[in-house]
């Protein structure tokens, strides 16, 4: 038989696909190594298991104990898995920045979670590593894994996803790029490649909002460059112990919309449904390999989780437009005509045609306007209600007049192409329509009622 006798021994192993798509018009392989195909989902369940089997041999955990972390999720996931098997208790904290579903995840999995505010300073009292480490203070027999400082993090990865990158690349990689947050995956992985292979470049992504990037340029902590961001599980406020900045080569740091637009791209282009620090990696690998790899190359980038984690966020559409990730898609003039399905010819009246009779045609169409045309066709006025009303008023005798004593100035022509914005701008109390010609040469009108069903729909 062929069994694991927990979850917890299929961590690991996991494969590298080479990415086909986003990756257009760059030199080189470009590979991702899927740390989804882990049981918790993220590359944080392999240094999760290290970090508690650590604990257990030097006698900081024992039995029945609590399993207490700072999470933005995925190691709490790990951890989670890991206690599961072992048999302990988990309390998570996180920043209330973090997903909703990567917290009701882990209530799923038995975990107890407390969330604590993402803009206050690290050692607020109220930030979620002060509130771990207390409540790792206030409960007997618990265990604060601290993943940031651990060196089981790193070791993790230069024991299990450095010699596995290794060795499914045959010994070809020349570039790894991975995202930093607690510094275990880039440090780990990097420090086993380096080894290897000295020449192998390492890439560290960062994003805006986390000292990392100046830290490695400048060797100064600049507090400036802290503030708060939106993606997920990389970035810090922090310098945790993990990160060895001698073994990250280069940091890169990737907006939030970028990395969330590379994210849906990932899984819309490459069928890769992974978490929106994926994006960053890939976005930031990409920015790099375009101005420096060549046609050997091989880079391997670490896609740390998976998208189920991300779903009311940026695979939402409406949050994507909500946060200015996606741009508003506005109808244009084109798709007005369109859904008024209008091919038949426009509604025009002739220059010769008695008021009278333009009234009546006005109400049978249950319309407010109409183009004027001469015996040519051409629109040279235009005819309202509210012009016709107004010249009523001034002299009952008009129904007699002809159109063309009446009407106003022809309705301004609009290019197709003309967004619901630039169309609205040109409506208004002189101007009540617009005029539109087909790529068949059909004129077609649009009208303020049309604009605003367009807006609406
Ligand atoms: N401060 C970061 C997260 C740091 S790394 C934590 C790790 N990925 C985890 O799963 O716990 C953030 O803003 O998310």
């Amino acid at each position: 038989m062929q069994y694991y006798n927990s979850i917890i021994e299929t961590i690991g192993n996991t494969p590298l696909v080479k990415l086909q798509r986003v990756t257009k018009g760059i030199k080189g392989t470009i590979l991702a190594k899927v740390e989804y195909f882990n049981p918790g989902n993220s590359v944080k369940d392999r240094m999760a298991i290290r970090m508690v089997e650590d604990a257990e041999k030097d006698g900081t955990l024992r039995p029945g104990g609590t399993i207490i972390e700072g999470t933005s999720g995925n190691t709490g996931m790990g951890l989670a898995l890991a206690a599961i098997a072992k048999g302990y208790k988990c309390i998570f904290t996180m920043a209330d920045k973090q997903s909703q579903e990567k917290i009701d995840i882990l209530r799923a999995v038995g975990a107890e979670v407390v969330v604590c505010p993402t803009n206050v300073l690290p050692d607020d009292p109220r930030s979620y590593y002060s509130v771990a480490r207390k409540l790792n203070q206030d409960i007997p027999n618990s265990l604060y894994p601290n993943q940031y400082d651990n060196p089981s993090n790193a070791i993790a990865h230069y024991e299990t996803t450095g010699p596995e990158i290794w060795q499914q690349t045959e010994g070809r990689i020349t570039h790894f790029a991975t995202g930093v947050g607690t510094g275990g995956t880039a440090s780990g992985t990097s420090k086993y490649l380096k080894e290897q292979k000295a020449e192998v470049v390492t890439l560290g992504i960062d994003t805006y909002g986390s000292v990392f990037k100046k830290y490695k340029e400048t060797g100064i902590f600049d507090e400036k460059e802290i503030f708060p961001y939106l993606t997920e599980g990389i970035g810090e406020d922090i310098l945790p112990k993990n990160v060895d900045f001698d073994l990250i080569d280069h940091f890169i740091k990737v907006t939030d919309k970028d990395a969330a637009i590379m994210t849906r791209r990932l899984a819309r282009e490459e069928g890769l449904f992974v978490g929106w620090s994926c994006g960053s990696a890939v976005h930031g690998a990409l920015e790099y390999a375009r101005q420096y790899l060549s046609d050997d190359d091989v880079m391997v980038i670490i896609l740390p989780d998976h998208g189920t984690r991300y779903l009311n966020k940026i695979y939402n559409d409406t949050w994507m437009k909500d946060h200015g990730f996606l741009e508003r898609t506005y109808a244009t003039a084109r798709d007005i005509v369109q859904q008024k399905n209008s091919h038949g010819a426009l509604l025009t009246v002739r220059t010769d045609t008695k008021i009278d009779e333009a009234i009546s045609l006005l109400n049978r169409e249950s319309i407010s306007q109409l183009p004027v045309v001469n015996a040519e066709q051409e629109v040279v006025g235009s005819l309202t209600d509210s012009v016709i009303l107004h010249r009523l008023i001034e002299n009952p005798e008009v129904r007699q007049h002809t159109v063309e004593e009446v009407m106003d100035k022809p309705f301004k022509f609009v290019a197709l192409d003309s967004t619901v914005d630039t169309l609205s701008s040109l409506i208004d109390r002189e101007n009540k329509a617009l005029l539109v010609r087909d790529e068949a040469n059909r004129v077609h009108i649009i009208t303020q009622a049309d604009l605003l069903a367009a807006m609406t729909s």
